[in-house]
């Protein structure tokens, strides 16, 4: 069947306390779909979720936006909070009339659906945490200070290369140099001022001791050699989430979307009751 292509828009939205963030929303076919709202790791855009997006607008209409201090959104002077972050996407809700939706985030945009989903329930219907961790204990705060001190004198492309191995394997990259590429792209273009501020909101993490109120089912997903978010340290986490279940993607790094994208798309519909196409 042909047709008129489904409608993308995208634009800059006030959420609030005179923040602006870049937004783009993918339609559904179906106009009275739910809403899926994306969030980003630390150093990417909305674009990091670009493969997700065919698979997500079957079922849902899709709302991506660049967090605070990243790609297109205003960089208010940091540091920030997880309670700036999720205030974003509240505001982000409200302005766009969206009572409650799905939430999928990663790593840092992972922890903030946990914030939303422990502070405001009643605004999530599902949550996909993938590549998070709960809490900063001293040695990732100390490793977040060294990382600080690197961007500060030479910007967030001075750790380009390290965090591009962390997220993606070395046959990914082999196998697909020109993807590997824009997203190095990517983290070299955030801006530095928002990096460390969003860098300061990681130092300050602690919702371990909440996820036992979440109330959203919960999905976990982590690569399977992920060096920032261990299976591990999201097992316990989804341990600790009342009847949470958690996904490893065989071979997945930090951004087991991007790097293993079809075995996350296929944990994906599972999770969200989406058919295979
Ligand atoms: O940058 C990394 O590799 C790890 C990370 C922590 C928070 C985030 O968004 O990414």
């Amino acid at each position: 069947m042909s047709g008129a292509p489904l409608a993308t828009e995208e634009r800059r939205i006030e959420v609030g306390r005179g923040v602006r963030l870049r937004v783009r929303r993918d339609a559904c076919a179906t106009p009275d779909a739910p809403t899926i709202v994306l969030s980003n790791s630390l150093a990417a855009s909305l674009e990091m979720w670009d493969a997700q997006v065919a698979l997500l607008r079957t079922r849902f209409h899709v709302v991506r936006y660049d967090t605070r201090g990243h790609g297109g959104s205003d960089v208010p002077a940091g540091p920030y909070g997880f309670s700036d972050l999720v205030g974003d996407v509240v505001g982000l809700m409200d302005a766009l009339a969206i009572p409650r939706a799905t939430f999928m985030g990663l790593s840092l945009g992972g922890m903030t659906g946990l914030g939303l989903a422990i502070a405001h329930p009643d605004r999530v219907e599902r949550l996909v945490c993938c590549a998070a961790r709960a809490d900063a204990p001293a040695p990732v705060v100390a490793a977040w200070e060294s990382r600080i001190a690197t961007v500060s004198e030479g910007g967030v492309d001075a750790i380009a290369d390290e965090t591009l191995a962390r997220w993606l394997s070395d046959d990914f990259r082999a196998r697909d140099p020109e993807r590997a590429a824009a997203i190095r792209a990517m983290i070299a273009g955030t801006p530095a001022d928002g990096w460390i501020a969003c860098a300061r909101a990681l130092q300050t993490l602690d919702y371990a001791r909440s996820l036992g109120t979440i109330k959203a089912p919960t999905l976990y997903v982590v690569g399977s050699d992920d060096a920032a978010a261990t299976p591990d340290v999201m097992r316990a986490m989804a341990e600790a989430t009342p009847g949470a279940r958690l996904a490893v993607i065989e071979g997945g790094r930090h951004l087991p979307n991007v790097d293993s994208a079809a075995e996350f798309d296929r944990v994906l519909a599972g999770f969200l009751g989406i058919e295979a196409a």
